[in-house]
């Protein structure tokens, strides 16, 4: 096996949107992302921690999808480290040298991993102005950073091994009574996850999770779409994970794509750091109070698109969460003598 790049974390996603202005509306007048770039066809948008040109790409196309996703890895060599790994796992490989790819974004290489999903290495970005204490431009949620990917799959096991080949760590996972992998959490940065895995139809994109620094960032979020009779873009939440800890509210931007306004989740980076495992019976898992996940949660996602841009197509689900008996999900069946 050739040596896997040196990813340091989740960098950006390219989402396309079918309508750009609609787009901009939700993600800068509502989440209050600060514009970088903009151009007639894309946004170009990062959050208030970010230094780097951005974190969250809106490019306008004829079917909404995610383009694909991007980690930033230590070195340029990585970028070299990344094209032999994939070509090595005879996966489709797509050298993007400076100025060919995404604006602000140096020499890169995309691949097709082996979950069907377009992801990019690179290491070169453009730098932004430091934005951490400029509390004049923070709005809306205050998003200061992407914190995670979160991915749809048919085969968690088989997404699980392939991350920790590139050398991910897992911090969580949702377990059956047999051990059967519902779900998982990974990392490369020092928290919870980079990236984590749904069970489902896929290759698709679940969300992508953006962090706040404090709840009452995620609370005024769904405050305000209140008050604009713009409840309808609140799906899941506000509420405490049991997976993560954090504190979270799910969104679905116009064009339906995911995103989580997550915060306070906690430490990973010791070198034991031990995974914690819950069962799929415990219904605190996905809400620590015991909330229902409505099943849209459980069922919607974005497509995903391949180096060409056509709908990759999907592979149903082996296991189905939802439809596992627990109390809280509001999906299964409450045991009366419980
Ligand atoms: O970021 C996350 C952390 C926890 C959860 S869960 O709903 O608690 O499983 C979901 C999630 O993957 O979006
Ligand atoms: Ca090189
Ligand atoms: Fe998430």
């Amino acid at each position: 096996m050739s040596t896997a790049p040196d990813v340091v974390r989740s960098a950006y996603v390219q989402l396309a949107v079918t309508d750009l202005a609609a787009a901009r509306w939700f993600w800068v007048d509502m989440l209050g992302m600060h514009v970088q770039h903009e151009d007639a066809g894309a946004l170009h948008l990062r959050g208030t921690d970010e230094l780097t040109h951005h974190s969250v790409v809106l490019r306008a196309g004829p079917v909404a999808a995610l383009d694909h996703l991007a980690y930033r890895v230590r070195t340029p060599d990585d970028v070299d480290k990344a094209e032999r790994f994939f070509k090595d796992l005879g996966r489709p490989v797509r050298r993007l040298p400076a100025g060919t790819g995404t604006h602000g974004v140096g020499d890169a290489v995309r691949v097709v991993d082996p979950l069907g999903f377009t992801v990019e290495f690179f290491h070169d970005i453009a730098r932004g102005e430091r934005l951490i204490q400029r509390y004049d431009l923070h709005r809306g949620a205050q998003i200061a950073r992407l914190d995670h990917f979160n991915i749809c799959t048919p085969d968690i096991p088989a997404a699980y091994e392939h991350y920790k080949s590139l050398g991910f760590g897992c911090s969580e996972t949702i377990e059956g009574d047999e051990h059967e992998l519902y779900a998982a959490w990974m990392f490369r940065k020092q928290t919870v996850h980079d990236v984590a895995f749904t069970g489902g139809a896929g290759p698709r994109l679940h969300h992508i999770g953006m962090a706040t620094h404090e709840s009452h960032q995620v609370l005024h979020m769904a405050d305000i779409l209140g008050s604009l009779r713009k409840e309808h873009h609140i799906e899941r939440g506000p509420g405490r994970h049991g997976v993560s800890n954090a504190f979270y509210v799910y969104l679905r931007d116009p064009d339906g794509h995911r995103v989580e306004i997550y915060t306070s989740d906690y430490y990973t980076g010791d070198p034991d750091h031990e995974t914690f495992r819950w069962n799929v019976h415990d219904d605190r898992r996905r809400d620590f109070w015991g909330n229902a996940v409505i099943e849209s949660w459980y069922k919607e996602a974005s497509p995903a698109l391949d180096l060409d841009g056509n709908v990759q197509p999907i592979s149903e689900a082996a296991l189905d969460e939802s439809a596992v008996q627990v109390g809280a999900d509001g999906l299964g069946i409450i045991d009366p003598s419980e």
